[in-house]
């Protein structure tokens, strides 16, 4: 069964698509990464399957109900996390619960509450302002709040973005037990590779607003995985027929890709066909899913992040908490 359905889901701002007929679905129980640069249209996509902005064409059906005919409902079948502060720290965490549950309506919350904050060994501290909470105790008052209407379904937008390495080991154990003990599917939109494969049974990638590929993580490796040799020339006119025999290649933006098998057995013959002295760098990336993306796109993740302010704002928030 599927508990998220996408139907060429479409954003316009003025002249510009944000998110371009976009299809997809996520069945139940799923872990599903939404893996794109900034700019993508994750966010954008996030905000029209919770009602926050209006879908400009297509639509989507939460649990079965339309967002465009019963938005109301299919918004009590989500329970959504973002980089953006959602807990007060002037609050204490059951202040905060409160609230949110009076903002959800539920009114059975309390013994609900307080399981969740058991499960996620955070029940001592319920008094205690979440402004003194350390950031993983933060993020579980998150997920107590996002869980406490028993949604159907978790939209986590970057959950992990300006964490340390450990409390992001230990959010994805925390996103994983949720998803196993709580029977929630997730629907997590992440730029980090290593986090859309360590966490999703399937993957979609997202590119400047539409959807370039979707699969378990392995399928997208072996469809579009492979070795990938980067290479930066001095001189522009290279036979780039030539390199193709042996590789597909992208040229873009005076950086040339190279998609192989294996790297190390095809590399004297890239340095013959372009002429040593023509190299300014040469990079050999191993197949992963970060290849996955340069293989389909020609650039990497990192090329292709625009500045973000919300992302911005949300890490200096962390910095300075
Ligand atoms: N309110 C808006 N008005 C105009 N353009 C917008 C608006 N919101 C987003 N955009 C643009 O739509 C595109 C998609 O943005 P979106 O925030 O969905 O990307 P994203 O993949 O979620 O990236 P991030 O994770 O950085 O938020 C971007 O080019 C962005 O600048």
């Amino acid at each position: 069964m599927s508990v998220v359905i996408a139907r060429n889901l479409t954003k316009k701002y003025g002249d510009f698509t944000a998110v371009d007929h976009i299809n997809f679905e996520i069945e139940k129980g799923e872990i599903y990464g939404f893996l794109g640069p900034n700019g993508a249209g994750k966010t954008t996509t996030i905000k029209m399957l919770t009602g926050l902005t209006p879908i400009t064409e297509g639509d989507a059906e939460i649990a079965g109900i339309s967002i465009n005919k019963n938005p109301r409902e299919a918004k009590k079948k989500i329970g959504w996390i973002s980089s953006e502060v959602i807990v007060d720290d002037e609050l204490s965490a059951w202040e905060n619960i409160e609230i949110q549950a009076k903002l959800l309506g539920v009114k059975d919350w309390k013994d609900r509450a307080l399981d969740l904050l058991n499960y996620f060994g955070i029940k001592e501290f319920k008094d205690r302002k979440a402004g003194k909470f350390s950031t993983g105790m933060r993020k579980k008052l998150e997920v107590t709040m996002a869980l406490l209407h028993s949604p159907e379904v978790i939209f986590m937008d970057e959950p992990t973005i300006g964490l340390d390495v450990n409390t992001r080991a230990s959010l994805w154990n925390l996103i994983r037990e949720v998803n196993r003990d709580y029977s929630v599917t997730i629907l997590l939109t992440t730029h980090y590779m290593e986090e859309a494969d360590a966490l999703s049974n399937r993957i979609s990638i997202i590119n400047k607003g539409k959807i370039i590929a979707t699969g378990t993580p392995d399928e997208l490796k072996e469809k579009y995985g492979g070795d990938v040799i980067e290479l930066e020339i001095k001189k522009d006119e290279i036979p780039i027929d030539k390199l193709d025999q042996i590789g597909k290649t992208i040229k873009k933006d005076g950086k040339i890709t190279i998609r192989v098998s294996n790297a190390e057995s095809v590399l004297l013959d890239v340095i013959n066909t372009v002429g040593s002295n023509n190299i300014k760098s040469l990079k050999i990336n191993k197949s992963s899913l970060d290849t996955v993306f340069l293989n389909l796109t020609g650039g990497s993740l990192e090329d292709n992040q625009e500045f973000n302010a919300k992302r911005f704002y949300a890490m200096l928030r962390r910095a300075t908490r």
